[in-house]
């Protein structure tokens, strides 16, 4: 038996899944942990709760395979990114809770680091944008506000790490402390160009080079499980960013392939080859990932809403009783009857990047009823990917020839028909829509010198192909623009 164990650490939940050498599942688990709102805009996680719940599902899963001690032959792992710890190196112990992706406490400090003229040189080297959604401001925050904090990381007492790092090196009893260069691209601390810390970004941050994990390939073993709970000695041989390693799960290894990720919110990337490509369309410039010394790049951009609308319609409308009753009741009315709902609930992400866009729904009349609602609702998931797709296609210099999706919200038959007609190319969806564990078994398997064991993605697809002309998706879309426009700085106008 050569059986690769995959951890998915994600922002509400940690998963671990056991394939065997086919990509075939053994045994799964998956437990949620607590989200901490300290304040408005700020969400923490316990770096504990992150561990514990990860080694409790690891443990479960390896019972469900029905493992014995050696037969795991790899582990790989993948996790939630930009995500920000920072702990003691001699006991272990984290500093703070970890502050967020989606935390927003660094908005200020990200614009004042945009008035100083900042930007150029951070989207030059990193890809990335002055946004409070990566690390490195995040990281500033806790080495500025916990006492003692700054002197101690220049002394070199204490590790920074996202939460690769914070895993890795509890799995490791500490011997670790690296990053794979997925993640280390998300900090707004790495050069892309090179893989490498940037001194410069570092000062203009003012980050002490010596809280910072060493830049590992995210395939190749780069050590072993010596933790309690789970055997030891297995090696860890596959790190990535989650939706990097979803990009990898789908088969999108070269350029041009693209995927999208439906979960509470969309990530879409695709990959660009071996050398980034600047956006000027104001997505992402991005690792995907590095193997072998060879780093390949991915354009990416984020929708901070997707399958959270569905959440919003169950629990904060009571529309529906659980997400997948979406699909029926949206199926009652053959088109949303003119209604657009923009979900701009926590502002808008990629392409727009509007912080103070709040989320609107327009076109109701009388006859407006619970199924448009529903329909609208699925459908801004479907417009917001188009326009993330449409930027990529420009900055790339390539059309989308088929778009492989995944996540939870990808189960959705309408949602992803949609998503074929507003895209003009075909949707693929695997029969297995955990892209994301797959990516990270199939590096793992890679790293220990494994083949077979990349899971057999194209073998069981469905497509769903285009059936809208261009004429309607142009008028459609240019409705979209529309509510997307009147729900652009909605809270800044209000302040
Ligand atoms: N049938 C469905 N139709 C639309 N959305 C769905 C459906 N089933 C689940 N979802 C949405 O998918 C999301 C969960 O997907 P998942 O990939 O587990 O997300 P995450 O990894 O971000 O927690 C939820 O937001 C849920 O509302
Ligand atoms: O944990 P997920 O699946 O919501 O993914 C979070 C992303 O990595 C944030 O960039």
């Amino acid at each position: 038996m050569q059986a690769i164990l995959a951890l998915d650490q994600g922002t509400t939940s940690s998963r671990a899944i056991v394939y065997d050498s086919h990509g075939g599942v053994l045994g799964a688990a998956q437990q949620g942990f607590e989200q901490h709102f300290p304040q408005p805009g700020w969400v923490e996680h316990d770096p504990g709760e992150i561990w514990q719940s990860q080694l409790a599902v690891a443990i479960q899963a390896v019972e469900r395979a029905g493992l014995s001690r050696g037969d795991i032959s790899a582990l790989g792992l993948t996790n939630q990114r930009e995500t920000t710890l920072l702990w003691d190196r001699q006991t272990g112990e984290p500093l703070h809770r970890a502050i967020v992706w989606q935390d927003r406490r660094t908005a200020r400090l990200c614009e004042e680091l945009r008035r100083d003229g900042q930007e150029r040189l951070f989207r030059e080297r990193t890809g990335l944008l002055l946004d409070p959604y990566f690390s490195g401001t995040k990281l500033r925050w806790l080495l500025d506000n916990i006492p003692g904090a700054r002197r101690r990381a220049e002394a070199g007492e204490l590790a920074f790490g996202t939460v690769d790092s914070w895993l890795i090196w509890q799995l490791t009893a500490g011997r670790l402390h690296v990053t794979d260069a997925s993640n280390a691209s998300r900090t707004l601390l790495c050069n892309i160009h090179e893989v490498e810390w940037d001194p410069e970004l570092l000062a203009a941050l003012d980050i002490p080079a010596a809280v910072l994990p060493e830049i590992i390939d995210s395939s190749g073993v780069c050590g072993t499980t010596a933790c309690e709970g789970l055997p030891h000695g297995i090696p860890i041989a596959g790190v990535a960013g989650d939706q990097q390693a979803a990009l990898y799960g789908q088969g999108c290894q070269e350029a041009g392939l693209a995927k999208c990720t439906y979960g509470t919110g969309a990530f879409l990337l695709m990959h660009t080859g071996d050398k980034p490509i600047p956006s000027a369309n104001r997505l992402l410039t991005t690792v995907a990932w590095r193997i072998d010394g060879r780093t390949d790049y991915a354009l990416e951009g984020s929708v901070f809403i997707a399958g959270a609308v569905v959440q919003w319609l169950r629990d904060g409308l009571g529309l529906i009783r659980s997400s997948d009753e979406i699909e029926a009741l949206a199926r009652q009315v053959p088109d949303t009857g003119g209604v657009y709902l923009v979900p701009a609930f926590a502002g808008l992400g990629a392409p727009h990047w509007d912080p103070d866009a709040r989320g609107i729904l327009v076109g109701m009349t009388r006859g407006t009823e619970r199924p448009h609602i529903a329909r609208a609702a699925l459908e801004s998931v479907a417009f917001q990917a188009t326009e993330v797709i449409g930027a990529m296609e420009i900055d790339a210099g390539m059309a989308v020839k088929q778009l492989r999706v995944d996540g939870g919200a990808s189960t959705n038959n309408l949602l992803m028909q949609f998503q074929a007609d507003l895209l003009g190319a075909p949707v693929a969806r695997p029969a297995d829509t955990e892209a994301t564990a797959a990516g990270a078994a199939a590096l793992a398997a890679r790293g220990v010198g494994l083949n077979g064991s990349s899971p057999a993605r194209d073998e069981h697809l469905t497509r769903f192909d285009p059936q809208l002309s261009r004429y309607e998706v142009e008028q459609r879309m240019g409705v979209w623009h529309r509510a997307v426009a009147r729900a652009g700085g909605w809270a800044r106008e209000e302040d």
